[in-house]
């Protein structure tokens, strides 16, 4: 075996790990965890020690010893914006992780478990293409109230994934082409990529298109009342943002592949409900496409919601006048993990550290 790289990458209910031998996929397994079980923890950080352990579970069920693995691979949390590439985790990130300086993610939780196993066995271990990557031009900070600052916060890991992908197709690199990315999963992004970087990107975590569990942006004053309504907590109002908003809220499912039987079977309200998610997503992609000045090679279509077909055909009728449409259905990110430790590690590309100064943007 070459290079063992064990990747990393916690979503809400499930950790997903893969063992790859150099760029070559051995296994990947989607460990689901209990939801009740995840609810008894005060925050995501407090689920490490429950993860970890059902990672080593995982491997054991596999035959796969820990001792084999040469480097750790993570996906890397909402921590300070940095930019593009991949982090040595060390003891700055996790503080700030701990700490939910830039907000509570699913990923927040994987440096802890990834730096754990990298101590125990005496190995490097790193964050890649953190979902807090930051490379917004400052135009495109300002809200439009004094104090709050638009947030680069995104799919970056799979987004990046995609725009090289497809670049290497053609024999190009990034920074030859302009792409705008639409990432469609539970949460959903839209970013506008000027070559090779980042320069906007609406997430549903804050505004943009809603998607199947958040709401992405809203009527700013009714949103005021119910904050004010005395009925909710604080934490209440973010959950029903963030986690049990978008088609939730409306269907009581996060399953857009349920949500588009029920619309196929006649029901009324699921039809429109992903007719107007499409229309939003077009939207965003149509803004984006203003970012970009109309100069957009291509629109890619990625995520989970991208194996629906059909729900791509609907987006792509509305975006195609601005650009040819993409779709690479799924997510890549296991590999891009992989990949990003095997570069680092034979050294083609830099190791960042996390906390030097010159890293923030
Ligand atoms: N064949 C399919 N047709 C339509 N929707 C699908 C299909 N397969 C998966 N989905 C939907 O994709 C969504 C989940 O996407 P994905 O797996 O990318 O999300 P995640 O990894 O949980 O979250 P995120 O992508 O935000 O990190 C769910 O709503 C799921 O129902
Ligand atoms: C915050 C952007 C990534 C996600 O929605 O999970």
């Amino acid at each position: 075996m070459g290079l063992c790289i064990l990747a990393i990458n916690p979503g809400s209910t499930s950790t997903k790990i893969s063992v790859f031998d150099g760029e070559e996929e051995v296994f990947t397994e989607n460990i689901v965890h209990d939801y009740e079980e995840l609810k008894k923890f005060k925050n995501v950080i407090e689920q490490q020690d429950y993860r970890y352990e059902a990672i080593l579970k995982a491997l054991k069920e596999k035959g796969f010893s820990l001792d084999r693995i040469d480097v750790v691979a993570a996906r890397g949390g909402i921590m300070r914006p940095v930019k593009a590439g991949t982090y040595r985790i060390n003891e700055s990130m996790l503080e700030d992780l701990k700490n939910a300086v830039g907000g509570e993610h699913a990923s927040n939780v994987s440096a802890f478990i990834a730096h754990r196993i990298a101590k125990e066995k005496g190995i490097p271990a790193f964050v890649v293409d953190p979902v807090s990557v930051d490379e917004m031009e400052d135009v495109a900070r300002i809200s439009g109230l004094c104090g709050i600052e638009r947030k680069s916060l995104s799919h970056a890991l799979n987004i990046r994934c995609v725009v090289y992908k497809i670049a290497q197709e053609l024999g190009k690199t990034p920074a030859e082409l302009n792409f705008i990315v639409a990432h469609l999963g539970g949460g959903i992004s839209i970013a506008a990529i000027e070559r090779g970087r980042m320069v906007d990107v609406e997430s549903a975590n804050c505004e943009g298109p809603f998607s199947p569990e958040r709401t992405g942006g809203l009527p700013i004053l009714e949103l005021v009342e119910l904050c004010f309504s005395g009925k909710y907590t604080k934490e209440e109002i973010k959950r029903k943002l963030i986690q049990e908003g978008g088609l939730y809220s409306y269907l009581g499912t996060k399953d857009v592949k349920e949500v588009e039987e029920r619309a196929e079977n006649g029901d009324k309200k699921a039809a429109l409900l992903l007719d107007a998610m499409v229309y939003q997503i077009a939207k965003g992609i149509g803004e984006m496409a203003t970012v970009l000045k109309g100069e957009v090679d291509f629109i890619v279509l990625t995520g989970g919601i991208t194996k629906s077909e059909r729900i791509c055909d609907a987006i792509s009728e509305r975006v195609k006048f601005i650009a040819p449409v993409r779709r690479i259905p799924g997510e890549e990110e296991m590999r891009a993990l992989a990949e990003a430790a095997c570069r680092v590690m034979e050294g083609k590309e830099e190791i960042l550290c996390y906390g030097e100064e010159r890293q923030y943007v």
